[in-house]
């Protein structure tokens, strides 16, 4: 027996244009916004310290910050951008710099900011969602998972490739960049707060 039903309209060719639009929005939102706030992090100054060329800065924090609040692939996406953004040419990295920073002394912690952000993603686990104590518990677990990625991990890859670019031995980097290290601690225990925080509200 035929239906008299019409058939539905096949969407028109705008319709679609404008769905996918908001699905890419939909997608890319949050990557972009920390990729923003990387840039803004570095934009916000620096600190210098003897005896390393690297300064302190608040870019880890936000390296942190997207690795607790994003899925991997959102926080990977977010500093692909950010990085590819300095790549070719915007002064998105600290003191304005671009491009030539990728092959300074800063190489190697920009460079690791993508697998350490990477890292902290994956292990953090999920959000407890009851109380104050699941609230620290969850905080305490963020707060390992900033340490791994946002310490381990960016210092591995800053101290091999800064040896490796400008000949100095590896222990003399390590050793003159372990004035980041309670800056980047509290960092992390700041960032693992607001995450879990944040989490909570949800
Ligand atoms: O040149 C850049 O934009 C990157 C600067 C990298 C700074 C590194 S990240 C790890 C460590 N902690 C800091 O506060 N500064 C260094």
């Amino acid at each position: 027996m035929q239906s008299n039903t019409p058939a539905p309209a096949a969407p028109s060719s705008a319709a679609k244009s404008v769905s996918t639009a908001r699905r890419i929005a939909a997608v890319s939102w949050k990557p972009l916004l920390f990729a923003v706030l990387m840039w803004v992090s570095a934009a916000a100054g620096e600190i210098p310290i003897p005896g390393t060329p690297v300064p302190i800065t608040l870019q880890t924090f936000v390296v942190m910050l997207a690795g607790l609040m994003l899925t991997w692939r959102q926080a990977g996406a977010a500093v692909a951008a950010y990085l590819a953004a300095g790549a070719v040419g915007l002064p998105v990295f600290a003191g304005g710099a671009s491009t030539m920073a990728l092959v300074g002394p800063s190489a190697g912690f920009l460079l690791g900011f993508l697998p350490g952000v990477i890292v902290i993603a994956l292990v953090k686990g999920g959000a407890r969602a009851k109380g104050a104590a699941a609230m620290l518990l969850t905080a305490l677990r963020y707060f390992a998972a900033a340490f791994l990625g946002g310490v381990v991990v960016v210092y591995a890859f800053g101290f091999l490739i800064q040896s490796a670019l400008t000949g100095a031995p590896l222990m003399v980097v390590a050793l003159a960049s372990m004035g980041f290290v309670v800056g980047d601690i509290v960092k992390a225990a700041a960032a693992s707060l607001v995450a879990a925080g944040l989490a909570k509200l949800r």
